[in-house]
């Protein structure tokens, strides 16, 4: 089992966060942690903090030399604006003096960071976490509700998307689908095979799009739209989809619904502040469709493995994986923090006020795809070790690949490309469906 868990404030001294349950021998590159933690900043209308706040990484515990040590791992992201939040967000009592200083420092458009906050944001925590918790403001709350938390997350993504590929040849892409009501149509090809998917091969080009897109007219048009809500004081949400690569068959299981792949990649795709509705595969449009058109029908390609023929259910079924691409979708709804600041009281005097507006992302819809992106992989890592097992890398690839080897020669599976009758792998050339030591 692999558990993960994170702490830290989004003005406190840092990010703090726990792998536990990930084998040995994993190779961790510093830098691809970095860059994930970098990729996760980017995306055209965010707000101002992204681009003077840093992500320091130092890894604490777990790892010696550069690989996992099979003990839990930690790491930290150090708040490089820490010392302008020092009084406000201390962990330790400060003196009223220190506070009363904190109220004037900061750039013009950052806010009185010691000021009560008590208009609270519809559609944000504030309301029911001051309810809740018994806080008479919105700073306790938001501190942690906060989707700066997403930091914590992607890098140990990071860690498990190494492991992924490591033990099994699985890899990730996230990307944006749509942005506020662009584009306003479904895609018309509603039976994708692989070939049309993003691959891993491409994630380079979806990170020098400013939206995370490979299509440059959307990318184009989504820039207008994000320009747009901008100048109307508006804000903006969006859909991301998250592919993944070269799983094998069967992980997850249909005996019990905890235990299905497609409920854990929900939850924790839910589990992403701001995320309203996860989809696997062509999810809310099958429901439309007659049968005849919502399954991936299954055959034989000239290499004579067992493929579907397109790619509707996401790669899943009963719960497991198929083996072929795993697509998931999320929806995020628009920003809270509305410039054109909305309706609300003030909990202080009960009136009727406008919602405390600060600096804030306009739109963060690329920013979640990367989010998510970490969220499947670890999820899928979970996965992997629970159906695997083993405590080193070594040791997964073996079971993986006896596992492989045991299958029944009329059913092997080609991963991840629905090029019937080619007998060419393509993508598959990257997966676990393929592979043995
Ligand atoms: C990457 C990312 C960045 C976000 N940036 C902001 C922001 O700048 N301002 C804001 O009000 N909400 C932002 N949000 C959304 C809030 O975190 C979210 O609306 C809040 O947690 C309430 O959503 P919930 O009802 O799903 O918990 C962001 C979310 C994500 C995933
Ligand atoms: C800090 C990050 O995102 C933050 C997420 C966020 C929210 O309410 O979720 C609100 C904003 O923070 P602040 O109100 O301090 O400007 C974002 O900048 C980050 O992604 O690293």
């Amino acid at each position: 089992m692999l558990r993960w868990l994170t702490a830290g404030e989004s003005h406190g001294p840092a990010l703090t966060a726990m792998l536990e349950g990930l084998p040995a021998g994993v190779r961790v590159d510093r830098t691809a942690v970095e860059a994930a933690l970098a990729r996760r900043r980017l995306g055209y209308g965010r707000g101002a903090r992204m681009s003077f706040e840093a992500d320091q990484l130092s890894f604490l515990a777990g790892m010696r030399h550069g690989q996992t040590l099979g003990s839990p791992i930690a790491l930290q992201i150090a708040n490089s604006e820490w010392d302008k939040w020092a009084a406000v967000m201390n962990p330790e009592p400060v003196e009223a003096g220190d506070l009363e200083r904190a109220s004037d420092i900061g750039a013009p458009q950052e806010i009185a960071r010691n000021k009560a906050l008590t208009r609270p944001r519809p559609g944000h925590a504030d309301l029911v976490g001051m309810q809740k918790y018994g806080f008479t403001e919105a700073r306790p709350v938001l501190e942690r509700a906060s989707a700066r938390e997403t930091a914590a997350r992607v890098a140990l993504g990071a860690v498990a998307a190494a492991f992924l590929e490591q033990a099994a040849g699985i890899r990730l892409v996230s990307h944006t689908v749509a942005v506020g009501s662009v584009p306003g149509e479904e895609r018309a090809q509603d039976a994708p095979d692989a070939d049309t998917l993003p691959h891993p091969d491409d994630v380079a080009r979806i990170d020098a799009d400013p939206v995370r897109t490979l299509d440059a007219d959307l990318s184009t048009a989504i820039v207008a739209e994000i320009d747009a809500a901008k100048k109307d004081g508006d804000t903006l949400g969006g859909v991301v989809e998250v592919l993944a690569w070269g799983l094998p068959p069967g992980l997850g299981s249909y005996t019990h619904w905890d235990r299905r792949l497609d409920s854990r990649l929900a939850g924790a795709l839910m589990g992403i502040q701001a995320i309203k509705g996860v989809e696997i595969g062509e999810g809310f449009r099958t429901a439309a469709r007659r049968g005849s058109q919502a399954h991936d029908e299954i055959a034989r390609g000239s290499d004579g493995q067992v493929r579907r023929t397109t790619q509707r259910s996401g790669g899943t079924e009963g719960g497991m994986s198929t083996g072929e691409v795993l697509r998931v979708r999320a929806a995020m709804k628009p920003i809270s923090t509305v410039p054109r600041a909305l309706q609300t009281i003030d909990v202080s005097t009960g009136e009727a006020a406008t919602a405390i507006h600060q600096r804030s992302d306009v739109c963060a819809v690329p920013a979640a795809g990367v989010v998510a992106e970490a969220m499947v992989a670890l999820v899928l890592a979970d996965a992997v070790i629970e159906k695997f097992g083993g405590d080193s890398v070594a040791e997964v690839r073996r079971n993986l690949a006896g596992y492989l080897a045991a299958i029944p020669e009329g059913m092997v599976t080609g991963s991840g490309t629905g090029d019937l009758g080619t007998g060419d792998t393509g993508a598959g050339d990257t997966g676990a469906g393929q592979e043995s030591e």
